[in-house]
């Protein structure tokens, strides 16, 4: 045995969760409910919010499926790359196309997609950062579930539906499971 051993460390296999939804539903939310919880069970944790990743890939974000395709290519990478060295990476991130969850699912061997489900009037009504509003005075024409279409998952391991569920609840509903697939 070594006389200097290694400090005990209760390292938690990484993995990547994908937080999918409206402008408004819930993501950030429930992401920031969901972060500790990791934490507490040893993970080491990045969110990838897309409009914090945009603000560095796009600055002056067109929205155009061309652009929406490369950064959702990119997120992905970025992701994979994360969990390869052992960060559990958040994506907090609408990702109006199956495809894009996909792409990340299919380059990171532990993979959550979790719907945050909220009707568009509510998450309209909800619209803190004004994103329905600028659309419907017709100042944007890219607002997802308004003006270009949303694929919600088909069959995401789990869904948050926010009209019943808080976001604490919901984030122990992923947590669950987490601890099921990483068992
Ligand atoms: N003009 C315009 N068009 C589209 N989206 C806009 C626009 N302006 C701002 N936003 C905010 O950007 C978020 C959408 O980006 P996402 O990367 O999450 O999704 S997507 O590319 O639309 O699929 C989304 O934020 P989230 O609330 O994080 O989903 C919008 O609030
Ligand atoms: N059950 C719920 N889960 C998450 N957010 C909720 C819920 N109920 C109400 N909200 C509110 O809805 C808003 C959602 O905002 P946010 O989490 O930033 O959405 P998104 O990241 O999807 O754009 C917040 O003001 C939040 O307090």
């Amino acid at each position: 045995m070594s006389d200097h051993p290694s400090p005990i460390t209760h390292h938690h296999p990484a993995l990547a969760i994908w937080l999918t939804g409206l402008p408004a539903s819930g993501k950030s939310t429930i992401a920031a409910a969901l972060k500790p919880k990791l934490e507490a069970l040893g993970c080491t944790v990045e969110v990838l919010e897309s409009d914090a990743v945009r603000r560095l890939l796009t600055p002056t974000p067109t929205y155009s499926e061309q652009e929406r395709d490369l950064f959702y290519r990119a997120l992905a990478f970025m992701g994979a790359r994360l969990v390869a060295h052992g960060v559990t990476v958040i994506f907090d991130a609408t990702a109006t196309k199956r495809a894009y969850r996909d792409c990340a699912r299919s380059l990171i061997p532990k993979f959550i997609e979790v719907a945050i489900e909220c009707p568009l009037e509510l998450a309209i009504q909800r619209d803190y950062k004004g994103t329905y509003q600028r659309g419907q005075r017709g100042e944007t024409s890219t607002v997802p579930g308004l003006q270009s279409p949303y694929e919600p998952p088909l069959n995401p391991e789990v869904r948050v539906d926010t009209r019943k569920v808080e976001a604490d609840a919901g984030a122990r509903m992923i947590m669950q499971v987490v601890k099921d697939i990483t068992l």
